[in-house]
């Protein structure tokens, strides 16, 4: 987890590649046009320095109805990213890389867009607190560090930014999907005194009323079914019912877990 280095080019995946060759959860160099990062972050920008009545106008409560942005290029081509990302990781478990292609086809991209403004006392703010994201994979773009990775000794490792680089994690999604054989990413947003910081993360799921559930494959004798099933939507009825400080959706989903929410 978190190694935090570059690997390789998007136009070299091959189907060989192991999943640390790849970097996931990881920092990877991409094959997107810089234009296009450059491009996401200019409109992310433009959006936050907008007065706050203008940006009222394209304020929705429904997660579910779109925000139309100039943010096309770089969403079309982290969507492309994803796909040949989530073939990677399906190799990795021993499954076809084409596993659920119809559904990951037909799945689901948010663009969570956010802006953290300078805190002249980091230390006693947070920007994001902790949380795993509930996709399957997330594609992460930020103009100055900030983001933590919490590693296996429970310790926040940051990410660095790196140059033309994108950051993956797995999500909820990959952990119930490979029956716990990869985890997902908690993570963090921290603040800078002196830098306000824009991030994009690019989050791939399944279509939102898909239940996802452990590849059968990947249950026997020595993995039993370690997952119940749910579903984006499930996810998102969780998230309007329940403080995210409070615990993480895939707890819910663990079978045999203690913790049971609402
Ligand atoms: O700003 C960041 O680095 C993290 C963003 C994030 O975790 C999210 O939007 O889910
Ligand atoms: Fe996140």
């Amino acid at each position: 987890m978190a190694e935090n280095k570059e690997t390789t080019s998007a136009g070299s995946f091959t189907s060989a590649m192991t999943l640390s060759q790849m970097g996931i959860n990881s920092v990877i160099n991409h094959g997107i046009p810089i234009s296009f990062t450059n491009e996401a972050l200019d409109v992310a920008a433009e959006f936050f320095n907008m007065p706050n009545e203008t940006k009222m106008c394209l304020a929705s409560s429904d997660v579910r109805e779109p925000v139309r942005t100039k943010m096309g290029n770089y969403a079309k081509a982290v969507h492309e990213l994803h796909k040949k990302l989530m073939e990677v990781v399906f190799e990795s478990l021993g499954l076809r890389p084409d596993y659920l292609q119809e559904d990951i086809e037909h799945g689901s991209q948010v663009m969570a867009v956010n802006c953290y403004p300078a805190c002249p006392e980091p230390n006693l703010a947070l920007g994001l607190p902790p949380h795993s994201d509930y996709g399957s994979i997330t594609i992460l773009l930020q103009n100055h560090q900030g983001l933590e990775i919490m590693d296996g000794n429970g310790k926040w490792q940051s990410v660095p930014v790196i140059k033309e680089a994108l950051i993956v994690q797995l999500g909820d999604q990959m952990e119930v999907l490979s029956n716990g054989r990869y985890k997902s990413v908690v993570h963090r947003a921290i603040l800078n005194s002196v830098k306000k910081r824009l991030s994009i993360a690019s989050l791939h799921s399944l279509a939102i009323d898909k239940k996802v559930i452990p590849a059968p494959e990947l249950v026997d004798k020595q993995h039993p079914l370690s997952y119940k099933e749910g579903s984006f939507g499930d996810f998102l009825h969780f998230l309007s019912d329940n403080d995210i400080l409070e615990g993480r959706y895939i707890d819910t989903l663990k079978k045999n877990a203690e913790i049971e929410f609402m």
